[in-house]
C-alpha cells in the first residue's frame, strides 16, 4: 500500500499518467533499477534506495525521457531489429488505420497483426514494443520517424486562377460567341465556309481566309458575331471537358430535305446540358426536296419550340450553299445576344480559352484563342496548362496585325514556348518568373496526379492478382479438393461416417503472404482419394482462439508457419486436444502433413514371398483307397514354411492358391525347407495334379501401414 500512495504521489508531483501497474511487480522494479542505472542517476551509495525512492527517481527520468523523445518526435530515430525483411517507417502512437497504410494492408491484416485485439482502426499503439512485434509478425522491420506533419505534407500553391466574376457594372457589350452544331452533311461546314467567306473576305480588310479555329462576322450595322470554327459535337465536348465553356449560342443546322437526325437530336442534348440557348439554321431551303414546314414539325416534336408553331426559338430558313438569308441569320444571332445581354469586363489580366493550336512552320506555336476577360495585347505574359507565352504577334483570320484584342473576339498567339490545347484556359500573369514558376508548380502536380494513378493502378494490379487466386482456391473447393471455410455458426460436416475415405482436415497459418501462398500451392498439389485433405481455414498471422475452436469443430490440425504461439494459445489447444504444428521450413511442414496423412490410413495387407520351388516330378502316395498326388520340389531359393500361403504357377497361370496339407522333407513332416532342399509338397486340393517345371511360390501375408503417395515435388 506504501508503494501505491507513493506512485499516487509522483503522478501528481509529476502531472503525467502514471500506471501504478508498471511500477509493481519484480520485474518492473528490475526495470526501473536498470533504467536508472543507465541515466546514472545514483550512485553507489544511492544503490541502497528502497523501492520507493527508486520509483520517484524513475518516475522523474521517465519525464525527461518522455520530454526528450516529445522534441525529437520530428527527428528520425534508426531502429534495428535483428529480423529481416522490408523496413517500413512507423512513429509512436501510431493508429491502426495509419498503420495499415504505412503496410499497404487493409484493416484486417493489421487487426490480425495485433492478434485481433482492437477493432478500432483509430487505437494508437503506445507501447513500441507491441509495435515492433506486430511489425515482425508481417515479416517486416521498422524504423522509428517523427510522425510525418500535416505542414510537411502541404505544398505551397503556386498557381494563377482566374479572377472572382465581374460586377454588372464593369461590363462593356461584346460579340456573341457562336458554335454550329448539327448531323452530318447537313450543311455545318459550308455554312462556316459561307459565312467567312461572304462577310470576312468581302470585309473591308480583304485578303486570305484561312482556318483559324474561330473567326469574327461583321455585319453593315458594325455588329459582330465570333464563331467557333471546329464544328460539330467533339469540338465542343472537347471543350466542355475542359472546363471552357465558351460557347455562347448554339447553331443548329438542320437540313430541310432530311429533317431532324439522330445528331439532330444528340446536338440539342449537349447544348440543353450546357444551358446555351439554341437557334435553328433550316438549312438546304434550295433542295428540291426541302421540306421546312416538316422539319418545323419534326423540331417541336424533339422539344424545340420553333417561332412558326408559337415557341421562341427562332428558325431561320437559308441555304449555306447558295448564301441565301446569311445575314438573316447573323441578324438573329445578334437578337439573341442582345436578349443575353452579353457583356464583358475589357480590363485587368486577361483571361481566354485556347480553341485551337498547332505549330506553324514559319510563325511556330501559334493557338487561337476567345479573349473572355481583360483586353489581350502584344507583350502580354500568359500561362495555359503547361504551356507560356509572351504574346509577339496577335493576327486575326485573315493574318491582319491586332493591337489589342477585348472580350469575346478571337485572335492568333505567336509566341508560345510549349504548345497549349483546345480547352486550356489562358491566364495573363505579371512575369515571366512567375509564369516558369506556375509552369513549373502546374507539371509536379500533374506529375503527382500521374504517379497516384500509376500506384493506384499496381495497387488495383495486386488485388486483382489476390482476387484471382482466392478465386482459384475457391473453384478447387467446390471441386472437391478443399472443404469451404465454415461460416458463422454454421455446422461443419464433418467427417463421422466410417464408410468414406479418412480426411485430414487443416487450418494453416503463415507469417507474411508470400510464405502462406507458397504453402497453399504445395498443399494444393494433394490430388490422392484415399484420405482427403480439407484446407479448413487459412490467414496471415499468428495462431488466434478462432483457429483453436475450428480446429476442435473439425477435429483438424493447426499449421503454425513462421509465427508465435502463445503459451495461453498452446494450453487451450492442450486442453481442447488440437495439435498444433510449428515449422520455418516449408519442406519440413509439408512432410508434417504427409505423416499425419499416412496415420490416417487404414494398415494395408501386403504379401511376402518367402520362398520358391520347383517341381522335378509327381509322384501319388495312395491314402485309404485314393491315390493322392504329391509335388515333389526343390527349394531353389528363400525357404518354404508349411503353414504359409502357397500359389502354384504353371506357364505364367496362377493354378491353385491355398495351403499345404504336409510338407516332408524325406520321410520326416518339417515345417520349414531352406534353400536347395528336396520336400514332397502335398496341397489342400487332391484332384491336382503336378507337372514337372510347374513353380511354387511361398508367400506369408502381413498387415503394414499405408504410405500416401504424393509427391509434392521435393
Ligand atoms: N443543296 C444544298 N446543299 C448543301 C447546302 N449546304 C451544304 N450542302 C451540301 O451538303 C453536303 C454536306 O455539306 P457539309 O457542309 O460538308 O456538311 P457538314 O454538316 O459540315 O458535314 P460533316 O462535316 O460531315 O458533318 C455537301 O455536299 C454540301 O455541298 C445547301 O444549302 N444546299
Amino acid at each position: 500500500m506504501a508503494l501505491y500512495a507513493r506512485c499516487l504521489k509522483l503522478q501528481s508531483t509529476l502531472g503525467m499518467n502514471i500506471s501504478v501497474r508498471y511500477f509493481f511487480g519484480e520485474t518492473a522494479v528490475k526495470r526501473l533499477s536498470y533504467t536508472c542505472r543507465k541515466y546514472k542517476l545514483y550512485n553507489k551509495g544511492l544503490q541502497t534506495f528502497n523501492h520507493s525512492n527508486m520509483l520517484y527517481t524513475s518516475a522523474v527520468v521517465y519525464k525527461r525521457r518522455k520530454t526528450q523523445e516529445e522534441r525529437k518526435s520530428n527527428r528520425i530515430i534508426e531502429y534495428s531489429p535483428k529480423a529481416k525483411g522490408e523496413v517500413v517507417d512507423v512513429w509512436r502512437d501510431i493508429t491502426l488505420g495509419e498503420l495499415a497504410k504505412v503496410l499497404n494492408k487493409d484493416i484486417n491484416y493489421v487487426y490480425e497483426l495485433f492478434l485481433n485485439v482492437f477493432s478500432n482502426p483509430n487505437t494508437q499503439i503506445t507501447d513500441i514494443k507491441v509495435l515492433q512485434q506486430a511489425i515482425k509478425r508481417s515479416g517486416r522491420r521498422m524504423r522509428i520517424i517523427g510522425k510525418p506533419s500535416d505542414e510537411v505534407e502541404k505544398t505551397v500553391i503556386k498557381d494563377a486562377f482566374p479572377r472572382p466574376p465581374p460586377s454588372k457594372s464593369e461590363l462593356k457589350p461584346r460579340p456573341p460567341v457562336v458554335t454550329v452544331m448539327g448531323h452530318v452533311d447537313h450543311g455545318k461546314t459550308t455554312l462556316l465556309d459561307a459565312l467567312r467567306n461572304s462577310r470576312v473576305v468581302d470585309q473591308e480588310f480583304g485578303g486570305i481566309t484561312q482556318h483559324i479555329g474561330a473567326f469574327l462576322v461583321t455585319l453593315p450595322s458594325g455588329a459582330c458575331v465570333t464563331f467557333l470554327d471546329t464544328p460539330g459535337h467533339a469540338a465542343f465536348s472537347a471543350m466542355r471537358a475542359r472546363g471552357a465553356n465558351i460557347t455562347d449560342i448554339v447553331v443548329l443546322v438542320v437540313a430541310a430535305d432530311d429533317g431532324v437526325m439522330e445528331q439532330t437530336i444528340e446536338s440539342i442534348r449537349m447544348a440543353r446540358q450546357s444551358k446555351v440557348p439554341i437557334l435553328v439554321a433550316i438549312n438546304k431551303i434550295d433542295s428540291p426536296k426541302a421540306d421546312i414546314a416538316r422539319t418545323e414539325k419534326m423540331l417541336v416534336e424533339v422539344g424545340i419550340q420553333v417561332e412558326n408553331l408559337g415557341g421562341d426559338v427562332q428558325a431561320i430558313p437559308i441555304s449555306a450553299l447558295k448564301r441565301q438569308n446569311l445575314d438573316q441569320l447573323t441578324e438573329a444571332l445578334i437578337l439573341q445576344a442582345e436578349l443575353l445581354e452579353l457583356g464583358g469586363d475589357p480590363t485587368g489580366p486577361v483571361e481566354a480559352a485556347v480553341v485551337e493550336s498547332k505549330v506553324h512552320p514559319l510563325r511556330g506555336k501559334v493557338c487561337t484563342v476567345v479573349v473572355q476577360r481583360g483586353t489581350l495585347k502584344k507583350g502580354n505574359i500568359l500561362v495555359a496548362g503547361t504551356a507560356m507565352a509572351k504574346v509577339r504577334a496577335l493576327k486575326d483570320a485573315v493574318s491582319n496585325p491586332l493591337s489589342e484584342v477585348p472580350p469575346g473576339y478571337p485572335a492568333e498567339i505567336e509566341g508560345w514556348r510549349e504548345l497549349p490545347q483546345a480547352g486550356d484556359q489562358v491566364l495573363q500573369v505579371e512575369s515571366e518568373k512567375l509564369a516558369r514558376e506556375i509552369i513549373k508548380f502546374r507539371e509536379d502536380q500533374k506529375q503527382k496526379e500521374k504517379s497516384e494513378i500509376e500506384l493506384k493502378a499496381i495497387e488495383e494490379k495486386i488485388q486483382q492478382h489476390e482476387r484471382q487466386y482466392k478465386e482459384k482456391l475457391q473453384l478447387k473447393r467446390r471441386l472437391g479438393r478443399f472443404r469451404m471455410k465454415p461460416e458463422g455458426p454454421r455446422k461443419p460436416e464433418i467427417q463421422t461416417d466410417t464408410d468414406g475415405p479418412p480426411s485430414l482436415p487443416v487450418i494453416v497459418k503463415a507469417d507474411v503472404d508470400g510464405s502462406l501462398e507458397a504453402i497453399l500451392d504445395v498443399l494444393d498439389t494433394y490430388d490422392s482419394s484415399i484420405c482427403k485433405l480439407d484446407l479448413v481455414h487459412y490467414g496471415v498471422g499468428p495462431v488466434t482462439e478462432n483457429d483453436l475452436e475450428m480446429a476442435e469443430m473439425f477435429q483438424g490440425v493447426i499449421y503454425a508457419f513462421n509465427v508465435d504461439v502463445l503459451t495461453q494459445i498452446k494450453q487451450d489447444a492442450e486442453q481442447m486436444e488440437v495439435p498444433i504444428k510449428q515449422h520455418n521450413v516449408i519442406y519440413k511442414l509439408i512432410d508434417d502433413v504427409k505423416e499425419e496423412i499416412n496415420a490416417r490410413l487404414p494398415p494395408k495387407e501386403v504379401e511376402e514371398e518367402l520362398g520358391e520351388a520347383t517341381v522335378l516330378q509327381q509322384f501319388e502316395i495312395t491314402q485309404g483307397k485314393k491315390k493322392i498326388p504329391i509335388a515333389g520340389c526343390k527349394c531353389e531359393r528363400g525357404f518354404l514354411k508349411r503353414t504359409a500361403l502357397f500359389r502354384v504357377i504353371r506357364k505364367g497361370e496362377v493354378i491353385y492358391e491355398g495351403h499345404l496339407t504336409s510338407m516332408r522333407h524325406l520321410k520326416s513332416e518339417v515345417d520349414v525347407i531352406k534353400a536347395d532342399t528336396e520336400c514332397g509338397l502335398q496341397i489342400e486340393d487332391k484332384n491336382l495334379s503336378f507337372e514337372k517345371g510347374d513353380r511354387i511360390i511361398c508367400i506369408e501375408k502381413k498387415v503394414v501401414p499405408q504410405k500416401t503417395d504424393w509427391d509434392p515435388g521435393f
